[in-house]
């Protein structure tokens, strides 16, 4: 029996979510890694961006000297940023096989004896060190209050114009989404109440009704979802398991399904049909701040460009983003607060 058979087997008597790496004293130089429902990213370092495209089967082929320094696994893209910025989000049922120095992925099905084998791209991470590194203050948590100012302007970066506001993510979907019977709000904690927050506009400025669901409360009470809604799922990190969860249940049943998150690359991000970035930076602390922020100013440009076609509400729409350009102004003070 080879390495990965033994690991199919292992999969295919598995049940719920879990993310795991093999390692065996019977296959030596061989590593496996697999996942279903949680994150699993793999790091590989000595890949030149210009091969960073090219097809993932056989990573010696995309590297400059035949073969690769140094793979990394991580549940979180930050993780990797010191070491490498060329990842791959592995899917559900993939089975990454590192053997003497080079990677084969294969597709689990647990209908079939035999899995196929994939191709994929490496993706290039977008983040710098500097955002995973403390720097003068004793707690991320401290760090990313006052990030703030910067956050909401990179948030809003491009994005403010003088009457109106433009959300490439969400161009094509618009008239869907106008055409919306209901908006669900989809998330927990701190992003379920960042949507909470953001409901009076959205309902103000597009005159659709807007219902809210912590997802895990969505899932349990199999709440009524149909074609004609728009849900929108907020998470900051994009891997919330419930959220997920709910993403799914609310493809299954034809709604419009929305991403809004902190993260590139996220499964948020790939599984909605469109989205926007939070664009707030890598937040560590685990009390969500800069990105409850962010996620409020996102969700109320979400209703401005939803309600651009409203002349009645054109007076009020511009003098809320009056408001919104002028945030990382008034929310200045922020620095002065003591760092300590
Ligand atoms: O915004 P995310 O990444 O989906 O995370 C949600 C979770 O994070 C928190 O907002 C903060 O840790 C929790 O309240 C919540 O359970």
């Amino acid at each position: 029996m080879t390495f990965s058979q033994v690991v199919m087997e292992v999969m295919r008597q598995l049940e719920g979510a879990y993310a795991l790496i093999f390692k065996s004293p019977h296959y030596p130089n061989e590593l496996i890694a697999c996942k279903r429902g949680s994150t699993l990213i793999l790091g590989v370092n000595e890949v030149s961006d210009q091969n960073s495209a090219k097809s993932f089967q056989n990573v010696k082929s995309l590297t400059t000297n035949g073969s690769p320094r140094e793979f990394f696994f991580s549940s979180d893209l930050c993780a990797i940023v010191e070491h490498t910025k060329n990842y791959l989000a592995i899917e559900d049922n993939e089975i990454i096989h590192i053997k003497d120095g080079s990677v084969s992925i294969l597709k689990f099905d647990k209908e079939k004896e035999k899995p196929a084998s994939v191709q994929r791209a490496l993706s290039v991470l977008e983040m710098e060190v500097e955002q995973i590194k403390k720097g003068s203050y004793d707690h991320f948590m401290q760090k990313e209050i006052h990030e703030q100012p910067h956050s909401l302007t990179t948030t809003m970066r491009g994005r403010l114009k003088d009457s109106g506001v433009v959300l490439g993510g969400l161009k094509e979907h618009l008239k869907t989404l106008r055409r919306s019977r209901r908006v669900i709000f989809i998330g927990c904690g701190t992003s379920y109440n960042a949507a909470l927050a953001a409901r009076p506009f959205v309902e103000e400025l597009t005159g659709i009704p807007v219902t809210m669901e912590v997802a895990s409360d969505l899932l349990d009470r199999q709440g009524p979802i149909y074609r004609e809604e728009t849900a929108v799922f907020v998470s900051q990190s994009g891997e919330t398991a419930d959220t997920l969860l709910a993403l799914e249940y609310a493809l299954e049943k034809g709604a419009l399904c929305v991403g809004v998150t902190n993260t590139v690359g996220s499964t948020l991000s790939r599984k909605t049909h469109c989205g926007i970035h939070i664009n707030a930076g890598c937040e560590i602390g685990v009390a969500s701040t800069k990105a409850y922020t962010s996620q409020i100013v996102v969700m109320a440009m979400i209703a401005l460009a939803i309600g651009s076609d409203q002349l009645s509400t054109q007076p009020r729409r511009e003098s809320i983003i009056t408001g919104l350009s002028s945030l990382p102004s008034t929310t200045n003070w922020i620095n002065n607060l003591p760092c300590q």
